[in-house]
């Protein structure tokens, strides 16, 4: 729970325009990890209000600022799957409203689904992956594992839970068929943020982009958000070299901290989850090839702004490929002695 004077606090504030947090609030360049965590609840009213949906949806202001607060305090504090990320998630999916002219795309309901989901996408998130989930026998696989996306289900479920909390239902003042609307959209778009189905899709966005984007297709709807709060989940690699690389250390802390737990239970960890295995620029060369450049090669197909994305993300690429060229080729080198060069 929240306490109801941090509720109270944070609804007597007026809500600033962005530029109160930087006049780079509302540009692809801008590193949402700058702000403070105590300023973030502000920050996503400040979105909120300025992407107009507290008045198009009657947004209950209350309500908001308790369940902005209930989601913040609904994150636990692994090196990566924390609230920063959520924060940066969501800060990147409201630069694109800003930038990428969504509703030319898609419709109001589905543009607030997409920015509630962002927010609370990994919401307990525990720092592991859902393969770790089933071959631990953890509670979520118990729960979840029969019906695949085990972490996603759970993000989605506790996000639920928040919304049927007393005071935090922001969706209360629409009509019920909006509502459930809205709903199954966040349903839908919370259990697309697990990689395999990402993977999966990946032929039907190919396919979408040399088709072109039919408003009038339900499926492209869907498809698109799915490649949006993508794009949204991996926005730390678009940013500037120390960002992307920052996270991505980040990202492998996280990773190791798996791997040191597997070998404590007797098992073998993957290659990028074994610290004296990896290394790290090779990792990452591998990721943004495969996974990254794809998504955002993709979103420029559809958003031609999007294209200065690829460029950075290309010229973090490159840096990798310096950092492995670094390396002195006979080492393996280890996640630690990586450490001491980045
Ligand atoms: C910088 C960066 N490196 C990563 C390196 C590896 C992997 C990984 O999971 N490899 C497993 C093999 C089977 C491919 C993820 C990485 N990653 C993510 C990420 C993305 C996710 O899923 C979506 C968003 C749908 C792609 C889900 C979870 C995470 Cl941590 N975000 N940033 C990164
Ligand atoms: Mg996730
Ligand atoms: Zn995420």
């Amino acid at each position: 729970q929240v306490t109801t004077e941090e509720v109270a606090q944070l609804a007597e504030m007026r809500i600033p325009p962005p530029e109160f947090f930087n006049k780079k609030f509302s540009s692809f360049s801008f590193t949402p990890r700058v702000i403070s965590y105590a300023d973030t609840p502000l920050a996503v009213l400040t979105m909120f209000e300025d992407m107009g949906f507290i008045t198009k949806f009657r947004i209950n202001k209350t309500y908001l600022c308790r369940f902005i607060l209930m989601v913040r305090k609904g994150y636990r504090d692994p090196p990566y799957h924390n609230w920063s990320h959520a924060f940066a998630v969501c800060h990147f999916c409201y630069i694109m409203y800003k930038n990428l002219d969504l509703p030319k795309y898609l419709d109001d309901i589905e543009l607030l689904a997409l920015f509630v989901a962002c927010l609370s996408h990994d919401i307990d998130h525990r720092g592991t992956t859902n393969s770790f989930q089933i071959a631990s026998d953890s509670v979520l696989a118990a729960l979840y594992s029969s019906a695949g996306s085990v972490l996603e289900r759970h993000h989605l479920t506790q996000t639920m839970a928040i919304l049927n909390t007393d005071g935090c239902n922001i969706f209360q003042s629409m009509g019920n068929t909006n509502y459930q609307r809205t709903l199954d959209l966040i349903s839908y778009i919370i259990l697309s943020t697990d990689l395999a189905h990402h993977l999966r899709i990946m032929e039907e966005l190919k396919k979408m982009s040399q088709a072109g984007y039919a408003k009038g297709n339900p499926g492209h709807h869907k498809l698109l958000l799915s490649l949006l709060i993508t794009s949204c989940d991996l926005s730390d690699q678009t940013k500037d070299w120390n960002t992307a690389k920052r996270i991505a250390e980040m990202i492998y802390q996280e990773f190791f901290k798996q791997g040191d737990l597997e070998k404590s239970l007797g098992r073998d960890p993957l290659l990028m989850m074994d610290r004296e295995k990896a290394c790290i620029p090779e990792l990452q060369i591998g990721f943004l090839e495969s996974i990254a450049l794809p998504v955002y090669s993709l979103l420029a197909k559809f958003f031609p702004a999007a294209r200065v994305m690829v460029d950075v993300m290309q010229k973090n690429r490159q840096m990798w490929k310096k950092m492995k060229g670094r390396v002195k080729k006979m080492d393996v080198v280890t996640g630690t002695a990586m450490d001491s060069l980045l």
